[in-house]
């Protein structure tokens, strides 16, 4: 196309998209006006003027974090159909003064094309362009034409290249992930747009696009079922905590704010695990017989006496001098068999620890206080014995002894004590682990949260539940007059015609907890129990089998998507087959995408890593990588080498761009400190010290991958580790190694760089 058409066509669509702009500034002003008005109103007035305040407060607030998310690069494709009609899609739906739609939101069916339409199935379409825009300028346009034939002649010589995709991959990284709304290939978008029932799984090597299209299919399924998901909420589950920050601005730039996004160390609320533990300890943790451990350690803290119970009580105390002095003291005694006969009944009634214990204590009171009245030669009566009963709680030595046989307990105290505690361990574990497996498991009383962990305090916490009398007559209060003020909210949005904006009971919760603070999102991460409307794992073949009796406990209704790639399994309790670990739950009931292509990798240095892969998972294929390096992948002795310099010489070679030195984790600190960094998050700085473990799911335009020998020895699956190492860079890919270079990544060119 020559170049005085590209102007041309570009004049055309920098007026639409202009007009675009204009109109996002008219809606963003309107929401803004209206926003203030509403606040300006204030806070008084009738109960049903403050829920309709509420309901429109929170609609503007909702929009105009919407409209303001979607700034960067607002329209950014087009599309013709063969009866003439031009649709234009961006990140938003906007509709003209007429209530015509200007731009179609890419989640709407009739955006569907742009996405699908392919040479060989072009559906209606004569011609997909993309749109390429920086700020609010149309820098660009990329066509694939479909059916020249049906084409107008202005169109036909219109015409651009397809390079969008190029384009978009050839960006450089920033340390935080990007949408690809405007590039999205037609096996993602199978995968984005796939029925939000059931179990879906998607299998992808490296840089397949797996967790951009995970993300894409969140805000998707809110999109296009709204009403379902926003009430329940949608949880996506990530590796660790960097990985939540690295994808963080996502969603929001796809219109969407109210996903919960958190990792596996932090699903135990209250608790933030970021430390691993070593991967023979991990392995024992993630093990399913582990729930069998907790359930046994629970059983070991309710307890009967060797002998027959024996507490001592005060029976008299008189005051001396202002000081309470205890003048006679007496004896009670409950016989072995009757407390066997407490604690068997408190454990027949299947409830949960904490719940059980208060029959546990009410039964051994109600024996204590009959020795009493027996030794005291009183008669008693029912109304006697609750007397009695109430007072010995009372007692201090008698609150000791129901401490020690039947305690109550917290998940955390349960699990650190478990684990800190040899004799508790032994008990604990008897016939159910080896004694290698046990030992691996201890350690000193104190020691931080490990990720590993973090399953078995959930599953601590199913077991143990809460004493909740007292919470649960406060917890019946407020539902009383929550399912008031639910029912009184659907009246105000029915009588407002509001029902499609808004949920009752999310409305009538934010007006009860008296502030716009309580989202959906919010409640759904205090909350144990909350069961979410959709639950996304990412990077999933690391979660062990215990992570997953987490998972699944949030997804009662097991619409789930699952994202990861066996072949990368880094993990030792991580997964080996997906059957393996989804089977226990959706057994035959859960469907499978697989993700073939390669955005990220280049194709030299996926050569290499298609080699490692052959050697550590024969049965697993490489994906097929779509860009070419810039240069040759390549392998260079540690000895002799400055690792700043070539850091520094990397660096220069890539510009504005990130780069990741992949260290061994035993060499990890000793590397970090060549390269000080200001703050704390290494996806803030140009140059990112990580171990394996954390650059899973990352990517850099340069890595430096250090001692690939020691990666290969570090756990079992060491080669697991160096294929993610070696796949991570999209542009330029170094291997600093000692001794000899691991045959398998034979394909490196050798640098022989000495500097000395
Ligand atoms: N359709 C697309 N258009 C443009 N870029 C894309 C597209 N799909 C994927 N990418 C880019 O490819 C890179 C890899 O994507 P992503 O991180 O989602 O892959 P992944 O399969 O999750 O990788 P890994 O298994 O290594 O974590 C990202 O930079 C992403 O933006």
């Amino acid at each position: 196309m020559a170049s005085g058409q590209v102007a041309q066509a570009l004049l055309e669509e920098q007026s639409y998209v202009s007009m675009l702009y204009d109109r996002l500034d008219t809606v963003r002003g309107r929401a803004e006006v209206a926003l203030t008005t509403v606040l300006a109103r204030g806070g008084g007035g009738t109960r049903q003027a403050r829920i309709e305040r509420e309901v429109s407060a929170d609609e503007h607030s909702r929009r105009l974090a919407q409209l303001s998310g979607v700034e960067r690069g607002l329209c950014f494709g087009r599309i013709d159909d063969s009866g003439g009609e031009t649709y234009y899609i961006g990140r938003i739906g906007l509709r003209d003064d007429e209530h015509d739609s200007v731009l179609i939101d890419w989640r709407a069916p009739a955006a569907r094309p742009f996405y699908v339409a392919s040479p060989s199935d072009p559906g209606a379409l004569v011609r997909r362009r993309h749109i390429h825009t920086r700020g609010r300028t149309v820098t660009g346009l990329d066509d694939e034409v479909f059916d020249l034939d049906r084409m107008d002649d202005h169109d036909r010589r219109n015409l651009v290249g397809e390079a969008a995709l190029m384009a978009a991959l050839r960006r450089g990284r920033t340390g935080r992930m990007g949408d690809v709304v405007a590039t999205i290939q037609t096996e993602q978008d199978r995968v984005i747009r796939s029925g939000l029932g059931g179990a879906l799984v998607v299998q992808g090597g490296p840089g397949t696009g797996k967790t951009v299209a995970a993300l894409h299919r969140a805000a998707y399924l809110l999109y296009a079922h709204r009403a379902t998901l926003e009430r329940r909420g949608v949880l996506v589950v990530g590796p660790n905590a960097m990985f939540s920050r690295y994808i963080s601005q996502v969603l929001p730039s796809l219109g969407e704010t109210e996903v919960v996004l958190s990792s596996v160390g932090e699903l135990h609320h209250g608790v933030h695990a970021t430390v691993d533990d070593a991967p023979a300890v991990a392995e024992v943790k993630g093990d399913l017989r582990m729930a069998e451990v907790i359930e046994a350690a629970v059983r070991d803290r309710q307890r009967v006496p060797e002998g027959d119970l024996e507490v001592l009580i005060d029976v008299r105390t008189s005051i001396r001098g202002g000081v309470e002095v205890v003048v006679e003291r007496m004896a009670l005694r409950l016989d072995h068999d009757a407390c066997v006969r407490a604690r068997d009944r408190a454990r027949a009634l299947g409830r949960p620890h904490n719940m059980a214990r208060r029959t546990f204590v009410n039964k051994v009171l109600m024996g204590l206080a009959v020795d009493e009245a027996r030794q005291l030669d009183r008669p008693y009566d029912e109304e006697d014995l609750r007397y009695a009963r109430e007072a010995l709680w009372g007692q201090a030595s008698v609150r000791a002894a129901l401490e020690e046989l039947w305690p109550y307990l917290t998940p955390e105290r349960l699990v650190g004590e478990l684990l800190s505690d040899p004799d508790r361990l032994r008990a604990a574990t008897a016939g159910v682990l080896r004694d290698e497996e046990r030992d691996a498991l201890l350690r000193p009383a104190g020691s931080p949260w490990t990720i590993g962990d973090v399953p078995l305090l959930d599953e601590a916490a199913e077991l143990l539940g809460e004493d909740d009398a007292e919470a649960k007559a406060r917890e019946r209060a407020a539902a009383e007059e929550r399912d008031d003020e639910e029912a009184y909210a659907r009246g105000v949005l029915e009588i407002a015609d509001l029902t499609e904006l808004m949920d009752a009971t999310a409305l009538a919760a934010r007006h009860h907890d008296g502030g716009p603070a309580v989202t959906t999102a919010q409640r759904a991460l205090a909350d144990r129990s909350w069961a979410y409307g959709h639950v996304i794992v990412d990077e999933a073949q690391e979660l062990s089998a215990m992570a997953w009796r987490a998972v699944m406990r949030r997804i009662p209704a097991r619409s789930l998507t699952v994202v990861g790639d066996i072949a990368q399994t880094g993990s030792a309790a991580g997964a080996r087959s997906w059957a393996e670990m989804l089977d226990p739950y959706v057994a035959g009931r859960w469907r499978e995408e697989r993700l073939l292509v390669n955005y990220r990798t280049p194709v030299e240095i996926m050569d290499v890593a298609a080699d490692v892969l052959k050697a550590v998972a024969p049965d697993q294929e490489p994906p097929v990588s779509v860009r070419d390096g810039e240069a040759r992948p390549r392998a260079v002795p540690y000895e002799g080498t400055d690792l700043r310099a070539l850091v520094e010489e990397e660096l220069e070679a890539i510009g504005d761009g990130r780069l990741a030195v992949l260290a061994p984790d035993a060499r990890h600190s000793e590397i970090a400190a060549l390269f000080p960094q200001e703050g704390d998050d290494p996806l803030e700085a140009p140059v990112a010290v990580l171990t394996v473990n954390r650059c899973k799911g990352l990517e850099f335009d340069a890595a430096v991958v250090v001692r690939p020998a020691e990666i290969l020895a570090q756990s079992p699956k060491g080669g697991q580790d160096l294929y993610v190492a070696i796949t991570r860079a999209t542009r330029r890919l170094t291997v600093l190694y000692d001794g000899d270079l691991p045959s398998m990544l034979a394909q490196l060119a050798r640098d022989d760089r000495r500097t000395d």
